[in-house]
């Protein structure tokens, strides 16, 4: 397998996804929020969702990884397992009280299963059964789970991000996140098609410091993939948003100066809220030099940092005007192509809500978006873009789309 991810739009090749499972299964009403859904998902569509999505990709060549079997495998290997049960069974996760006979209970399972475990979780009914002893009263009466599940792994473009020839594995924002940055580092630390392989990765100082680190207060350093745009030419655009903070993005651009694996990196200041909550709920790529953006983003602030003396950062700025030009520059273009769809501005925010600009390019001008946004993709196949339009009635109650729900490690340069 090769490692290359240079551009948003060449030829997709190789990709990580998701598919939907046991962990919805506890996705209620009184813990969406938190867990970071608007709503409950019904599992078996959301699964025949799924299966479309990827079958679309498979269909144009790509070839689709399955994150829950990866992180079955890479748990076969001891260290693997260590690390996990390490990270994922302690105290910022689970009840102290429990820890060791829970822990002993995890490190008897198969990779296979101690993957579902990681991703389903264990609610406090189970907790008896599967470890044979009583939950200490204290405990029980939470209500909750013993140890939480992760639905959002569902959005694999987050918690990890190819970019050029490495990875980020990302410092999550949200305590319903952290647990997946264990689990991706673990996939490619000791999965046996990923482990010693050609790639490096941007993030180690800043995951090895976080893995279940409960203070984890210095939020500025969080950084999301699906803030994390790889727009070509050495030049990655990264959101600065409400999960993505401006030193986070200054750790990726220095990792990334630091190997020469990337010379531009523009932060984009976004406004602070859920509906954009990464940049690529507003503005993706589907082509070469060509944007979708989102009619209520407008143009915003910019930090353009380059590789400056004694490995510094150079940094310019650019209150807003300059966004487009700001993006070719880096590019090396003239000027950009924003496609931004003018309609009422009403339809143009259910539209975003519902992720009609997160799109997943799978060669240039060619890309997978939710059939429901009917009339954004119609404005989008005027412009000249191919779309292949998927279901995401379930999927997109998480408030995520075709991009977020992928994580692509291969693409072809363009
Ligand atoms: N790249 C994205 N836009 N991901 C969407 C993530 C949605 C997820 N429920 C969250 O709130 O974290």
């Amino acid at each position: 397998m090769s490692f290359q991810v240079a551009s948003e739009v060449g030829r997709l090749k190789t990709v990580i996804v998701h598919r939907p499972g046991k962990e919805f299964t506890r996705l209620s009403p009184s813990n969406k929020e938190d867990l970071l859904f608007d709503d409950v998902l019904w599992l078996n569509r959301a699964r025949q969702e799924h299966d479309r999505f990827v079958g679309a990709m498979a269909a144009n060549g790509v070839r689709v990884l399955h994150f829950e079997q990866l992180l079955g495998e890479a748990l076969e290997n001891p260290e693997g397992r260590d690390f996990i049960l390490e990270h994922s069974f302690a105290p910022a996760f689970v009840d102290p009280e429990i820890l060791v006979p829970f822990r002993d209970y995890a490190s008897e399972l198969s990779g296979a299963d101690l993957a579902e475990l990681l991703i389903a979780g264990v609610t406090e009914s189970e907790y008896e059964e599967l470890v044979g002893q009583k939950l200490p009263e204290r405990v029980a009466s939470r209500g909750g789970m013993v140890l939480p599940c992760l639905p959002n792994h569902l959005f694999a473009r987050d918690a990890s991000a190819w970019a050029y020839g490495g990875v980020s594995v990302n410092l999550m924002r949200m305590p319903a996140r952290r647990r997946e940055s264990i689990n991706l580092h673990t996939l490619y630390t000791y999965h046996p098609e990923f482990a010693g392989q050609d790639f490096k990765r941007w993030d180690t100082e800043a995951f090895l410091a976080q893995p279940d680190n409960p203070e984890f207060s210095d939020l500025e350093h969080s950084i999301e993939g699906g803030d994390i745009c790889i727009i070509g030419n050495g030049a990655v655009m990264v959101g600065v948003s409400e999960r993505t903070g401006l030193d986070g993005v200054r750790n990726l651009a220095r990792s990334l100066f630091n190997q020469g694996a990337a010379k531009t990196v523009i932060a984009l200041k976004l406004p602070i809220s859920r509906a954009f909550m990464h940049l690529d709920t507003v503005m993706t790529m589907a082509d070469e030099g060509t944007f979708l953006a989102y009619q209520g983003l407008g143009k915003v602030p910019s930090i353009t940092m380059r590789p400056g003396a004694n490995g510094q950062l150079e940094e310019t700025t650019d209150d807003g005007p300059g966004m487009y030009d700001v993006i070719a520059k880096a590019l090396g273009l003239d000027a950009i192509k924003v496609l931004v769809n003018e309609v009422d501005p009403l339809t143009a925010e259910r539209d975003q809500w519902n992720d009609a600009c997160n799109l997943l390019a799978l060669a240039p001008g060619k890309v997978l978006a939710y059939e429901r946004n009917e009339q954004a993709n119609a404005y989008l196949e005027s412009q000249g873009i191919e779309v292949i339009a998927v279901p995401g009635a379930e999927l997109g109650r998480g408030r995520g789309g075709p991009r977020c729900m992928s994580c692509p490690v291969d693409r072809e340069a363009l």
